[in-house]
């Protein structure tokens, strides 16, 4: 917390936002625990242990994206003054009268909850674990930072606590927001004091008015404005002295002493009486004289003018007065204001004043700090064991910092040693990369390995990257994962390094780097020339298993393994493992034995996957195939499905042409958008299958995307609408679907769009009047699902169905959620009163691009028609009450009712309905509520 009020809103102004590079060689002192409270609160009950992810990520991050050397800072043992304000604010926020509450006796403190300091003890392993130094205060944890940073031991100090200031900081960073321009928001010492005038005492002052960390309270009506007007009448040196004579009641003179307007002044009334002045102009003068003839001020043919309604008179007699007033005012202001603090028992707390002056919180030399070399072993150990991760994932998380590491040691120690922690041998520069504005090598390490089982293909033409997104924060602050990738039969792994780390560690690889980019953009219209040029027909690089390329220091047992053999034995298991959707052809990713490559299994109506074959000419944007080329294509797949219409038809979906599609406009996918694009073409089959699309059906759908599914209703005979948000897909999908005139696409926000009225307008125009009612078929972004679900399952009247890839987890809890428990909301009963819903099946997460972190699954629901709904009297009535019953879900509904009826009264409706005066909402299921609705609306 820190300083009460809106503290920071003050700080505000001066706060600089800065660049990537604003950390990096610079030492920072972390406070650990808000960054576990950050945690905790941003991701709970989305990842096991969210404390130690983050901590893991951030620490990377800061280490190696932000080339930091972060010193973390745990809490010691609490001053008895924060414990007594932290048992106040408990009993405060649960109404509890604190005057009668003992006070804590002296030296008495109360350590954090057991909870947390369990949390912060397994951070401080997994740090240590990580090389990481971290240093115990005595009491605060940002007072030890704020003190490592005003000795010059670090540079700044991470923490959202503007305690720090008080505590003597010079650099505070509030915030981090990895994925943006500028991701660090710093507060300067210097800044606050040039800004505001205000110094470490005055703020230290402020926080005694407004309340801090100590003292809660502070002074009862007095805001950070108005502690403002207060800190700034006296200098640093007197401040704290003058709120001390305020305290024991004394009224200190402000600047040289605020006269008093009895003090031998006039008064106000008298001065005006002594020169009177025009009730019409308002200057000095009778109005009498000035009716006359007009006054000097005025100077009118025709008498004085009327004053306007803002009209100040600038003669000296009402140049005093105002004068006057305004002292009075400020007067009248500074005794209130000094009334009101000597109001307040003990002001100011002595004890607060001398703890954030004290300087005596370093428990340890800020000077031993040391920055050591991560132990992967026990940090793979570690890991797996708290957070269940796959082995060879922490290791590849790791990887950045090692060859962080590895780079900073090598121009200082000159090593002759040429690996990579005996693993991987720089090999060369591939890139220059751009991510929010920043640039950054990407580099090649090389292991040589035996490449069997492996295609030896042309390498990939670019690296996949999320999209730069300049307002996404992501809240898990998610690494830059290394890449394995694969180029022309060498294996490299790839990461993102920092320029200059690069040069001084390479010098001579840079040079020629730097030199041939040099040639090669002299070259680009060349270059450009070829690359327009159809490409070859060979496999694009395959990416490989962070495995094949970094083995563990265990056993040697566990490393004998090899990738090929145990590829191909495990290949058959997880073939029926990713099969979970049908018996029909499955493209995935084998992982199970720790290459990634690509398996196609094929059954009746499929041809093999023919790796050499082109890339579809719609992806060059080649709007208009031959038919030859289209039948070619589609003879490929099941005759059933595509020999139907084939007028629109364009090539099929696969995995390359999906890349191919995003990659030819420079589209990377996004993550806002939830654009994880579907790989398997089967899927998209089986998606309108389940629907039954067929010839003359009218389907909706939600983000074509690059138009795999699209192209498979609009080849089965129907009509497709697709609504997409993203402009970039919105333009491929009309240039691939260019003169089909059964297709039409909007750029709009599905949620925020007017579907109905879309339908409705589409449905005028249809002159057969027994048309079948339209339905939905979409590979749905997973964010939006539940707002697509609320809106399109109440318009039975105008879709049959609606058939939706969803996230697994989303489904089965829409689906099959269980009565008494807690995954049983409003919307299950929203959902089976307007339709009946069906879990299809599972849809692993190998089969989308890029890879989601979970599987996902098709479900259908079959729509009521507004005739078939359960017989309430308003279904808008209905659903206030059934969200009302789950305000309080762990309530009884005579209590979380209440508003609607007393509770006597809902008791007897529940008995009226046949069910128990103790129900809970979770234990109704939707006929029982409508029962009660019903009783409840009669009476
Ligand atoms: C999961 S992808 C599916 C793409 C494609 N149908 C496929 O199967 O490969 C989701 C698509 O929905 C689009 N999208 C995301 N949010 C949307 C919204 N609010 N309204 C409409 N489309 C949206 C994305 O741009 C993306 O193209």
């Amino acid at each position: 917390m820190g300083v009460g009020g809106k503290f920071w809103d003050l700080l505000r102004p001066y706060a600089q936002q800065q660049g990537f590079d604003y950390l990096r060689d610079k030492r920072v002192a972390v406070d650990l625990s808000f960054w576990i409270v950050q945690h905790e609160t941003a991701i709970k009950g989305f990842a096991l242990k969210p404390h130690l992810r983050l901590t893991f990520f951030r620490t990377i991050n800061l280490f190696s994206k932000f080339g930091a050397y972060p010193v973390f800072v745990v809490d010691g043992t609490p001053s008895p003054l924060k414990s007594q304000a932290r048992i106040s604010r408990f009993f405060r926020s649960s109404g509890i009268d604190t005057s009668s509450l003992p006070t804590i006796k002296e030296g008495v403190s109360v350590e954090r909850n057991k909870q947390f300091c369990e949390w912060v003890r397994e951070c401080v392993e997994l740090l240590e674990l990580l090389g990481i130094p971290v240093l115990k205060a005595k009491g605060e944890a940002e007072a030890l930072c704020a003190q490592l940073n005003s000795e010059g031991y670090v540079d700044a100090c991470i923490t959202p606590d503007s305690d720090a200031f008080l505590f003597g900081a010079k650099c505070v960073i509030k915030g981090i927001k990895p994925n943006s321009r500028e991701p660090f928001e710093c507060y300067y010492m210097s800044d606050i004091e040039a800004g505001l005038g205000l110094k470490r005492k005055h703020l230290i002052a402020m926080s005694l008015l407004v309340g801090n960390d100590f003292d809660s309270g502070g002074v009862l009506g007095i805001g950070v404005e108005k502690a403002l007007h207060i800190v700034r009448v006296f200098s640093e040196d007197e401040i704290l002295e003058r709120l001390q004579d305020i305290g024991k009641g004394l009224k200190p003179a402000v600047n040289g002493g605020i006269k008093s307007v009895d003090d031998g002044e006039e008064s106000c009334s008298e001065m005006k009486r002594r020169s009177p002045h025009c009730s019409r102009c308002g200057h000095p003068g009778s109005k009498r004289t000035h009716f006359k003839s007009s006054c000097e001020h005025c100077s009118c043919d025709s008498g004085c003018i009327t004053k306007p309604v803002e009209f100040r008179c600038e003669c000296s007699f009402c140049y005093k007065d105002r004068e006057l007033k305004e002292q009075k005012k400020t007067e009248n202001w500074w005794i209130k204001v000094c009334d009101k603090i000597a109001l307040g028992p003990e002001f100011p707390n002595r004890k607060i004043i001398e703890l954030y002056l004290s300087d005596s919180f370093t428990a340890e030399d800020g000077s031993s700090m040391s920055w050591g070399t991560p132990d992967t072993e026990m940090l793979v150990d570690f890991l797996v064991y708290n957070l269940h991760w796959d082995p060879s994932y922490v290791r590849k998380m790791l990887l950045p910092m090692l060859s962080t590491i590895y780079l900073r040691e090598r121009p200082i120690n000159n090593t002759e040693k040429p690996l990579l922690y005996d693993q991987y041998e720089f090999h060369s520069i591939k890139c220059i990369k751009t991510r929010y504005g920043h640039q950054y090598f990407v580099i090649r390490w090389r292991k040589p390995i035996p490449t069997s089982g492996l295609s030896h293909g042309e390498p990939e033409e670019s690296i996949v990257v999320w999209e730069e997104e300049e307002e996404s924060v992501d809240p898990l602050d998610g690494l830059n994962e290394p890449q394995v990738h694969n180029d022309n039969g060498d294996c490299f792994l790839l990461t993102d390094e920092c320029i200059g780390l690069v040069q001084s560690a390479f010098p001579a690889e840079t040079e020629h780097f730097l030199q041939e980019k040099k040639m090669r953009e002299s070259k680009k219209k060349t270059v450009s020339e070829e690359a327009a040029s159809p490409p070859r027909s060979t496999t694009p690089g395959v990416q490989r298993s962070i495995k094949d390329f970094y083995r563990s220091t265990k056993a040697a047992s566990a490393q004998s393994t090899d990738p090929g053999v145990s590829s191909r034995a495990s290949s058959s298991t997880e073939k029926k493992r990713q099969a979970t959707s049908s018996s029909s052809s499955i493209f995935s990713k084998s992982v199970l034995s720790g290459t990634m490559s690509l398996v196609i299994t094929s059954t009746i109506n499929c041809k093999s996957f023919s790796p050499t074959r082109p890339f579809p000419s719609w992806i060059n944007g080649d709007n208009s195939p031959s038919q030859g080329e289209i039948s070619a294509d589609f003879s490929r797949r099941s005759s059933a499905i595509f020999l139907t219409r084939v007028s629109c038809a364009k090539n099929p979906d696969d995995y390359h042409s999906t890349l191919k599609s995003l990659n030819s406009r420079g589209r990377f996918p996004r993550k806002s958008l939830g654009q994880h694009y579907m790989l398997n073409s089967d899927i998209n089959d089986q998606l309108a299958s389940v629907a039954d699309v067929k010839e003359g059906d009218f389907v909706l759908e939600i983000g074509p995307g690059t138009g795999s599914l699209t192209n498979v209703l609009i080849n089965l005979g129907a009509t497709v609408l697709a609504i997409e948000k993203d402009p970039h897909m919105v333009d491929l999908v009309r240039e691939r679907f260019a003169g089909c005139d059964k297709f039409k696409v909007l750029q709009e926000d599905f949620v925020k769009c007017h579907i109905r009225s879309h339908m409705h307008s589409i449905f005028e125009n249809r002159v057969d009047q027994d048309f079948a009612l339209a339905k939905v078929v979409s590979n749905l972004p997973f964010n939006i699902s539940t707002d697509v679900v609320k809106l399109l399952l109440p318009m039975g009247d105008i879709f049959s169905q609606v058939v939706l890839l969803l996230q697994d987890e989303a489904a089965l809890r829409l689906v099959e959620p269980a009565l008494r428990t807690s995954e049983y909301r409003p919307i299950n009963i929203l959902v089976n009163f307007y339709s009946e819903p069906e879990y299809n099946f599972r849809v692993p997460r190998e089969n989308f691009f890029p890879q989601p972190k979970v599987d996902a699954a098709v479900v259908t629901f079959k729509l009521k028609h507004p005739r078939d709904y359960p017989d309430v009297s308003s279904a808008k009535s209905f659903f206030a009450l059934v969200n009302s019953a789950f305000n309080g879900k762990r309530k009884m509904l005579r209590k979380s009712l209440q508003h609607i009826s007393s509770s006597p009264e809902i008791e007897k409706a529940l008995g009226v309905a046949g069910l128990p005066v103790t129900s809970r909402p979770e234990e109704l299921t939707l006929g029982d509520f409508v029962k009660l609705h019903n009783v409840i609306a009669r009476e």
